[in-house]
C-alpha cells in the first residue's frame, strides 16, 4: 500500500479543467484535496499565473512507479509539451512524496526522485499541502516549518481562489 502526495499545476488553457482531469483519473484513490490556489510563476520564467493544488491518494497495490505513470498519463492527455524548463504548461503533475507501511520512501533515481528535490522550496506546493493536511511533514520536517523558512512574500502570494466552488 502506498499513499502519494501529488502537486498539480496548470497555466495554459482551461486551467481548472486540467486540474480536475487528475481528480477524475484518480477516481476512488483520492483521499484528500486542497483548495485551488492561484500562484505567481516560480523558477524565473516570465509567464501567466498558475493554478495549483495538492491531491492525496492511496492504492493498496501501487508502487511509486505507478503514481509516476499516472502523472505522465494525465500530462499526456492534457497535450503537455516539454519545451522550456519551468516554463508554461497545460498540466504538471509532480510526486511530492510517497509513503508505504515503513514511512516516507526515498529514491535518488532521476526518473523518480523521492521526496521531490524542489518541493521544500515551493510555496505553491507547501501552502496547499498544509491546508489539506495540517500535520504533514516532508523529509521529517513539518511543512509549516518549511513554510516559515521561505520569504513571507512568496507564501502570501499563494492565494486560494475565492469562492472555493466545491474545492
Ligand atoms: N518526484 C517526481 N515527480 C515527477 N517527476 C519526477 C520526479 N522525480 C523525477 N521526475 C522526472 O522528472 C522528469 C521531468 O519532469 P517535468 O518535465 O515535469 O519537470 P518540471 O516540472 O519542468 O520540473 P520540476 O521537476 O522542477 O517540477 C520526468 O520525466 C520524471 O521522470
Ligand atoms: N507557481 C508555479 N510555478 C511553476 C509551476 C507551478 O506549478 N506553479 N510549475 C512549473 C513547472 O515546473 C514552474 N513554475
Amino acid at each position: 500500500m502506498t499513499v502519494a502526495v501529488l502537486s498539480i499545476g496548470s497555466n495554459i488553457g482551461d486551467r481548472r479543467a486540467h486540474l480536475e482531469s487528475v481528480v477524475d483519473a484518480l477516481g476512488e484513490r483520492l483521499i484528500a484535496r486542497s483548495r485551488i490556489y492561484e500562484t505567481p510563476p516560480w523558477g524565473g520564467v516570465e509567464q501567466e499565473p498558475f493554478l495549483n493544488a495538492i491531491l492525496l491518494a492511496e492504492d493498496s497495490d501501487w508502487l511509486p512507479d505507478d503514481w509516476l505513470a499516472l502523472a505522465q498519463r494525465c500530462e499526456g492527455a492534457a497535450d503537455r509539451v516539454r519545451d522550456i524548463r519551468w516554463g508554461p504548461r497545460t498540466l504538471d503533475v509532480d510526486i511530492v512524496t510517497c509513503h508505504d507501511a515503513d514511512g516516507e520512501i526515498r529514491s535518488g533515481d532521476p526518473r523518480l526522485t523521492l521526496p521531490h528535490p524542489r518541493a521544500h522550496e515551493r510555496a505553491f506546493v507547501l501552502v496547499p499541502w498544509a491546508q489539506a493536511r495540517p500535520g504533514a511533514s516532508l523529509g521529517g520536517i513539518p511543512v509549516t516549518e518549511l513554510l516559515d523558512r521561505l520569504p513571507a512574500a512568496e507564501v502570501q502570494a499563494v492565494r486560494p481562489l475565492d469562492p472555493p466552488r466545491g474545492w
